[in-house]
């Protein structure tokens, strides 16, 4: 793997960094200054650059940069040279904490200065290096995340259903990702270049559906002023993706067979039946085959749409992948708007593992949204999520790596409350080293006391 460049970005009192900067170009660094955000992403424009330096003055805490607002500048890892006074103020050690990698005193030892840059360095490439993994579609908006072997069986279903033009019936709790299979589907068959449409059978009024799918004739009912061509015509060549199928009256299900068995539509009103090459996919939440036997579901229909069945599994069958799926909405919604958040907590990332998720990757996507508002810190916390455990050890642990972290996570909470956040009378009653606690305490994101970590270990997000 080749290393990007030791370049440097530099932000803050030029005079004061005149000596620092002079002899860390001896070590092989390649140093920009920039005197606002606007420079420094001209000059990230020109040489991408993963690590920076700025001087903090101590007598207003302010950044140089406004760091928070763009997330170009936050992806740096920062270090902060501030006299020691500085750090007597709780706003300075905060914007410190929540903005930088590390934080040095002068007089600077630019050998130590070197190592640390180094050690920043090597983590935002660490940062850069964490690809989630996607089963990626034509359109970027359209990737499935997730790795496991119950993510790759799905995509294997996926590939082979794809190339066939008979109906898919794709199945799953609510919020598994079925519209976004069904996308998959038709961006990996023939047909991708055809359009892609999506009905949701369960939101259009009774009265609508008929002539919204098949459309109408002028004059072929009151209301109706002029033709109206019907979403199966214009699947022309594409895909139909009747989402909620379960929820389709019965007398279109008698309609929607008939075109299913023909390919040809009649629009309401109308004399002549089209010919329509579409394929349609249609996807439910609900299991139809006791719909059938209620006598809700037509069980020809349900046979015709059943041909090739895709099933996407609810989220707690591929907890394996909640940390690559919780990084991409992450990553997402930081693109859309600048955070100053870094990522999750290791805490986090535990309790997310044994959460059972009822509503799946919507229940997921909504949290990661809350999380990213909620945050104070750096990380994200399972407080931020809505997922803080209220009585010890929650009932959806599986594993006994889970068990072990849970309790982990209990016996230092309880310890520093009862030793009033005193991290070394904490560690010696838990028989640790106070640096052993410490970075315990960074694993499960539970510092709370105020004070700026010498050195953050960050649950990477990838940007
Ligand atoms: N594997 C995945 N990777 C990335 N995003 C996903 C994945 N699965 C689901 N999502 C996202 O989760 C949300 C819900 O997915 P989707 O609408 O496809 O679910 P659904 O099963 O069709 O839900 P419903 O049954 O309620 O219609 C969407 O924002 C979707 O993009």
């Amino acid at each position: 793997m080749i290393e990007p460049a030791r370049q440097l970005i530099t932000a803050g009192n030029k005079t004061f960094l005149h000596n620092t900067v002079k002899q860390l170009l001896g070590y092989g660094w390649s140093i920009n200054h920039a005197i606002n955000a606007h420079q420094a992403m001209e000059l990230l424009d020109k040489a991408p650059c993963r690590v920076g330096l700025l001087t903090i003055d101590p007598s207003t805490s302010i950044l140089p940069l406004e760091i928070d607002s763009h997330s170009r500048l936050s992806d740096i890892s920062w270090v902060a040279i501030i006299e020691r006074n500085g750090l007597s103020q709780e706003k300075t050690r905060e914007r410190i904490f929540n903005t930088c990698y590390a934080y040095q005193v002068p007089p600077i030892d630019v050998r130590k200065l070197d190592t640390l840059m180094e050690n920043a360095l090597a983590m935002a490439n660490l940062k850069g290096a964490h690809r989630i993994p996607t089963l990626s579609c034509l359109d970027d908006e359209y990737h499935i995340v997730g790795d496991s072997p119950t993510m790759q069986r799905l995509y294997r279903t996926i590939a082979k259903v794809a190339c066939a033009s008979a109906p898919v019936l794709i199945t799953g709790e609510s919020g598994t990702g079925k519209e976004l299979t069904a996308h998959a589907i038709h961006n990996h068959s023939p047909r991708r270049h055809g359009p892609f449409n999506v009905v949701n059978c369960g939101a259009l009024p009774p009265g609508l559906i008929q002539s919204e799918l098949f459309g109408h004739e002028k004059g072929a009912f009151t209301g109706a002023n002029q033709r109206k061509v019907g979403i199966i015509e214009h699947s022309q060549g594409g895909t139909l993706f009747l989402d909620e199928i379960g929820d389709l009256p019965l007398d279109l299900q008698v309609n929607l067979l008939r075109f299913l068995e023909d390919l040809k539509v009649l629009r309401v009103g109308g004399l002549k039946e089209i010919p329509v090459d579409v394929r349609v996919l249609a996807a439910t939440h609900v299991n139809l085959d006791e719909a059938v036997s209620r006598g809700d579901f037509r069980e020809d229909l349900y046979h015709r749409l059943n041909v090739l069945q895709v099933r996407v599994p609810a989220l707690r069958e591929h907890l394996e992948d909640i940390e690559a799926l919780a990084h991409f909405f992450f990553q997402k919604f930081s693109t859309e708007k600048p955070t100053r958040v870094c990522g999750f907590s290791h805490a986090c990332i535990t309790v997310m593992r044994q959460h059972r998720w009822p509503g799946n990757i919507r229940e997921l996507v909504n949290r990661v949204r809350r999380s990213m508002v909620m945050c104070e810190q750096r990380l994200i916390t399972p407080a931020d999520m809505g997922l803080e455990r209220r009585h010890g050890l929650s009932r959806g642990i599986d594993t006994l790596q889970q068990v072990r972290d849970a309790a982990e996570l209990e016996a230092i909470r309880s310890a520093l409350a009862r030793n009033k956040h005193n991290v070394l009378r904490a560690s010696l009653e838990l028989g640790v080293s106070r640096v052993t606690l410490y970075r315990l305490i960074e694993k499960h994101g539970i510092a709370k006391n105020g004070c700026p970590h010498e050195r953050q270990t960050i649950h990477v997000s990838p940007r």
